[in-house]
């Protein structure tokens, strides 16, 4: 069994900033040694989204359920949407000694930071909201009503930015991995630096 706890990073910020863009490049480098949570949602699987791949796609019954049994470490209700972190695959990769990164929306960060204060906490922040109702446009899968209630939603969610460890502005994706990379190193760092001196003060030394 492994000695330490994996660590667990959270990548939160509006819909649109390029969290799943920024995540599968992160994911996409071969040292990648951490492990993506798979939400759970209620929405439609767009077009080329695959259930248990890009998401569990659930009924609102099913998702219901989950939630009264506990089985969810975090949920929120996102523009008519459940989406979730099953609570399983979290725990066990983290008692496994592997770093779980999950990417959600602000509200379920909220609730992480209650119950797992020490995770690693990522706001992903867009240049301006021009530009993130451009990307969203962009993006295609919604339709203008649901473009502006996520914009509507992302004005609310930028003022959250201050109650993360570090923000991110994704200007350019590959930017924003090599920043996002280089503050999980420093973290990991930064825990070893506090374990061994915790430990020398409990030999006394
Ligand atoms: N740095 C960037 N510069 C320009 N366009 C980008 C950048 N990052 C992502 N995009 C584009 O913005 C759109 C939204 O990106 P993406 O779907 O990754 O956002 P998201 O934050 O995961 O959205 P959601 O929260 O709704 O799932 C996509 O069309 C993507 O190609
Ligand atoms: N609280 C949670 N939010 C999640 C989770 N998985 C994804 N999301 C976020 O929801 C919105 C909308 O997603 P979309 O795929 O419909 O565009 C976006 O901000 C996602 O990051 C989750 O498990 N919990």
């Amino acid at each position: 069994m492994n000695k330490h706890r994996g660590l667990l990073i959270v990548l939160s910020g509006p819909s649109g900033v390029g969290k799943g863009t920024v995540r599968k490049e992160l994911f996409s480098q071969p040292d990648t040694n951490y492990e993506y949570s798979i939400s759970m949602t209620t929405r439609n699987p767009r077009e080329g989204e695959v259930d248990g791949v890009d998401y569990f796609f659930r009924t609102r019954e099913e998702f219901e359920a989950l939630i009264k049994h506990g089985g969810l470490l975090e949920h929120a209700e996102f523009v008519g949407n459940y989406y979730g972190t099953p609570l399983a695959y979290v725990q066990e990769t983290l008692d496994a000694g592997r770093d779980v990164f999950l990417e959600i929306e602000v509200q379920g960060a909220a609730q992480i930071r209650e119950k797992a204060p020490d995770a690693l906490f990522i706001f992903l922040a867009p240049p301006s909201i021009t530009e993130l109702e451009q990307r969203l446009v962009g993006r295609g899968t919604e339709t203008e009503d649901v473009i502006a209630r996520r914009i509507a939603t992302a004005r609310e969610e930028v003022e959250m930015m201050s109650l993360y460890d570090y923000v991110v502005e994704n200007d350019q994706v590959q930017n924003a991995c090599d920043k996002i990379n280089a503050i999980i190193v420093a973290e990991h760092c930064r825990r070893e630096r506090v374990e061994k001196r915790y430990l020398s003060m409990l030999r006394g030394e």
